[in-house]
């Protein structure tokens, strides 16, 4: 099954949750890539970017894949695509983005692809889904949960919580 990666999805155009929802299934739907594990969907107040933006709808998951982190980050850009998403302004709103969060234990810091994600252990708007998920997740030696808690957009995430998959996998 090769190696294990976490994804993080946001969206906050169109109807957020239901492109999160396809967006899980279209990369499990990938030859080389199995989705293991599914976050809840949480809501989140916009960091940076834009004023008046609408909330984020944010979901993590967990897959397993063969595929090499440049191949992963090409089939993660292919279901953004898949989704229209349009790239106009940094931080902007989007029908959806998908990051990898990390590749396993690498450590990798080119152009286009920087892993772990590089503001991803400040965002609770990955690490909050992340912990729900998983609630032993470890991003480098740091455990999430606690990287969740001292998070400065904590604040921003709303109470209501739904699943990103039904019936899928992470919700057993
Ligand atoms: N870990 C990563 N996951 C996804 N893209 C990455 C990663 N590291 C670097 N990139 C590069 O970032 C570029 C810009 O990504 P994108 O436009 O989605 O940024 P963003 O989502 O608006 O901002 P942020 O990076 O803060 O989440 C991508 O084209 C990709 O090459
Ligand atoms: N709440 C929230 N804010 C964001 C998000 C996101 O997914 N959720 N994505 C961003 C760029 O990747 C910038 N800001």
């Amino acid at each position: 099954m090769g190696v294990r990666a976490v994804l993080a999805l946001g969206a906050n155009l169109g109807d957020p949750t239901a492109t999160l929802r396809q967006a899980a299934l279209d990369l499990g739907a990938h030859p080389r890539i199995d989705l293991l594990r599914a976050s809840p969907v949480v809501r989140s107040k916009p960091v940076g970017g834009p004023e008046g933006q609408d909330d984020y709808y944010n979901a993590v998951v967990e897959v397993g894949t063969e595929l090499s982190p440049f191949e992963l980050l090409r089939a993660c850009q292919d279901v953004e695509e898949r989704h229209h998403r349009t790239r106009t302004q940094r931080w902007g709103p989007r029908t959806l983005d998908v990051d990898i969060v990390v590749y396993g234990d690498l450590h990798l810091d080119e152009p286009d692809l920087t892993v772990p994600h590089l503001r991803a252990h400040t965002r609770a708007f990955v690490l909050v889904p992340w912990a729900l998920m998983d609630g032993g997740a470890r991003l480098g030696c740091r455990s999430v949960v606690e990287l969740a808690r001292r998070a400065p957009d904590l604040g921003g995430l709303g109470p209501d919580v739904t699943p990103l998959l039904p019936d899928g996998p992470g919700t057993d």
